[in-house]
């Protein structure tokens, strides 16, 4: 059996990324070696809380240490950034808002030098990072903006896979009054552009995808919004060029009021959804998979999947984090990762 290296940054320690993740990796796949990029006393903490052994918790400080480790054994990255104090949980200081982001680009780095084969990142705060003071922090909106800007990607999609929705976005993290401006054709050409792609990493070989409209009832003809007319119908027509013009073949609908394209996706009628902005993707999928759906950034010259929920801050350390969500991102990150087609894919130019 290969094994493929996974790199998962646990996010804020003051959150329950180290619960979750140190659970999702103890339950994980065989195929999958996960090394643990967080404060190493946390993480310790998280295991003994969890009831995991701490036998099982291995400090690995260089690539042929997490090749020897063992079946059964969870690596922790010995580089890591370290805390000082153990974090509080539910009250990020900026000393844990620094270290989250830290250990995104240390995660990120294990798989630029080839010693990890995909990324998995914890939920991080963007205030916690943004409000740090750490160097690159500020402005930090997501994983996904931060990522495309250190990997130099030249397109990126963010996009969520539940139980029944697969759905990928226009816009990510921006106040809903910018949204409107940022639904342009080429944007939406993007987006349906990347989700075929990864439905085809899927197994889709001729995708069905609903694109959802901006406006209430598609806009009523006008009278509720032009964006369907002035940007998604020539988006939709653009992607339609650049999917035939690489080859691949789908059958984009659209604009669909956003309702209708969920409630028939979530029926089966088509496979994927492209959204418009963040909480039209990310309701549904949260209805149907709260705990299990998994966040996947299309268009990176690496593999990353996540989690979809927050840093729960509200139940950090109770012990009630639902380990599902990460157990998913590790799960679909590892399905990438066995297949170098799945992953090429999904991987774009930097
Ligand atoms: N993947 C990431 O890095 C993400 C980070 N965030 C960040 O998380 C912070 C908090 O965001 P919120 O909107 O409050 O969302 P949240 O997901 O942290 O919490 C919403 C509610 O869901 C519960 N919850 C979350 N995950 C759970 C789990 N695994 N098991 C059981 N219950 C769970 C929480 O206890 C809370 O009641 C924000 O700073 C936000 O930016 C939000 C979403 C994704
Ligand atoms: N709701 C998803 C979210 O906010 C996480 O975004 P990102 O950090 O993966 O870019």
């Amino acid at each position: 059996m290969k094994r493929q290296t996974i790199a998962v940054s646990v996010g804020c320690p003051s959150g329950i990324g180290p619960e979750v993740a140190v659970h999702a990796a103890a339950n994980a796949d065989a195929e999958a070696r996960c090394v643990l990029v967080g404060d190493t006393e946390t993480l310790r903490r998280a295991a003994h809380d969890g009831k995991i052994a701490a036998s099982r918790l291995r400090v690995v400080a260089s690539a042929q240490e997490i090749e020897a480790l063992a079946l059964g054994e969870i690596g922790v990255w010995g580089p890591s950034t370290q805390l000082a104090a153990p974090a509080q949980p539910g009250a990020p200081d900026r000393k844990a808002g620094a270290a989250q982001l830290a250990w995104v680009n240390e995660a990120l780095a294990l798989v630029q030098d080839g010693t990890a084969a995909a990324l998995v990142t914890g939920p991080v705060s963007k205030l916690a990072i943004a409000t740090s003071g750490a160097p690159g922090a500020k402005g930090f909106s997501g994983h996904t903006e931060h990522l495309a800007a250190r990997l130099g990607a030249r397109e990126v999609v963010m996009a969520f896979r539940a139980a029944n929705i697969t759905t990928a976005l226009v816009t990510t993290h921006l106040p809903l009054a910018e949204v409107p401006a940022a639904v342009t054709p080429d944007a939406v050409a993007t987006s349906c552009y990347w989700l075929v792609r990864l439905l085809r990493s899927l197994g889709m070989e001729a995708p069905r995808v609903a694109v959802a409209a901006l406006n209430p009832h598609a806009g009523e003809g006008g009278m509720l919004g032009i964006e369907e007319e002035t940007s998604i119908k020539p988006g939709i027509e653009r992607a339609n060029e650049r999917l035939a013009a690489d080859g691949f073949f789908a059958q984009l609908s659209g604009p669909l009021g956003a309702e209708t394209a969920f409630r028939k996706q979530a029926a089966g009628a088509f496979d994927g959804v492209v959204a418009m902005y963040h909480d039209q993707a990310t309701i549904p999928c949260k209805l149907v998979g709260f705990g299990e759906a998994v966040n996947v950034t299309l268009g990176l010259p690496v593999i990353r999947t996540s989690v979809d929920h927050g840093t729960g801050y509200d139940i950090a350390g109770t012990g009630k984090a639902d380990p599902r969500g990460m157990e998913s991102a590790l799960a679909l990150a590892l399905t990438l990762a066995k297949v170098r087609g799945r992953a090429s894919l999904i991987a774009g130019a930097s």
